[in-house]
């Protein structure tokens, strides 16, 4: 997968250089290219917000410098042969993220990232790339950041884990248990008792059926207190009689 980042802060970016992904991209399972807004600005200042069109407070990213540098993007993924990558557009206005969506992300050939900055991005550079591109503004969560850099590492590392030879145990990402709709329940290793602590015994029994039994019910209980909302999301049939009742 290649992944396009285009941000004024392309320094933020380093961690991708490290552990889980710098390895991906060693083994080149995945491609990251930082591109620097600034560099697409033509004033001295490298310029890159102005004032709000119909005021009110904080800053505008102007649409112009966007524009030359998703097409320098657009114009880079053909060259390689993508006809056209899928933008993301982080921001609290967006869609919410889901472990759907990452996987989804996960399939394409070809992710470009918009980090937005100051009261966001001129609305007229979404419109235009979507003339050329797929655009999906996803959120990360109802909260605001003071930019799209932090959401872009969130989201690239949710995409990243779930391809082949990225993260070591692949079933690990299979069936966790977002991958599943619910909540991962408590887990434990050694030693067997800390600070008079005990670990639930059935996980001692070497019983699978009873600990993959007891695993899913800490699961559904957990998600039924914390996140009732996504087992009402649960596809009909999901959950047994018994486990409905918990
Ligand atoms: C594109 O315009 C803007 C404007 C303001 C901040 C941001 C950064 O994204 C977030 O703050 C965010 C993403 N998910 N939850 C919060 C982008």
């Amino acid at each position: 997968m290649h992944v396009d980042i285009v941000s004024i802060f392309p320094e933020y970016f380093r961690p991708l250089e490290l552990s889980l992904i710098g390895k991906a991209r060693a083994r080149g399972v995945l491609d990251v290219h930082l591109w620097d807004l600034r560099d697409f600005t033509h004033d001295p200042h490298r310029t890159v917000d102005d004032t709000p069109y119909g005021g009110g407070p904080g800053m505008v990213m102007r649409p112009e410098p966007w524009g030359e540098t998703l097409d320098a993007v657009r114009a880079e993924a053909a060259r390689l042969g993508v006809d056209a990558p899928l933008l993301i557009v982080p921001t609290p206005a967006g869609e919410l993220l889901t472990q759907r969506a990452a996987e989804r992300y996960a399939a394409e050939p070809w992710l470009a990232f918009a980090c937005g900055r100051y009261e966001g991005i001129d609305e007229r550079v979404l419109l235009d790339a979507r003339r050329h591109m797929r655009v999906e503004e996803v959120s990360i969560g109802d909260y605001v950041l003071a930019g799209g850099e932090a959401a872009t590492l969130v989201i690239v590392e949710a995409v990243a884990r779930l391809l082949p030879g990225v993260v070591g145990n692949q079933a690990s990402v299979l069936d966790d248990s977002h991958a599943q709709g619910l909540l991962e329940g408590p887990a434990y290793t050694k030693p067997a008792v800390w600070r008079g602590l005990e670990v639930p015994e059935v996980l001692l029994s070497g019983n699978h059926a009873a600990i993959a039994r007891w695993r899913r019910e800490q699961a559904i209980r957990r998600t039924a207190v914390r996140r009732p909302e996504l087992l009402d999301a649960l596809p009909p049939g999901s959950l047994t009689p018994h486990e409905e009742a918990l």
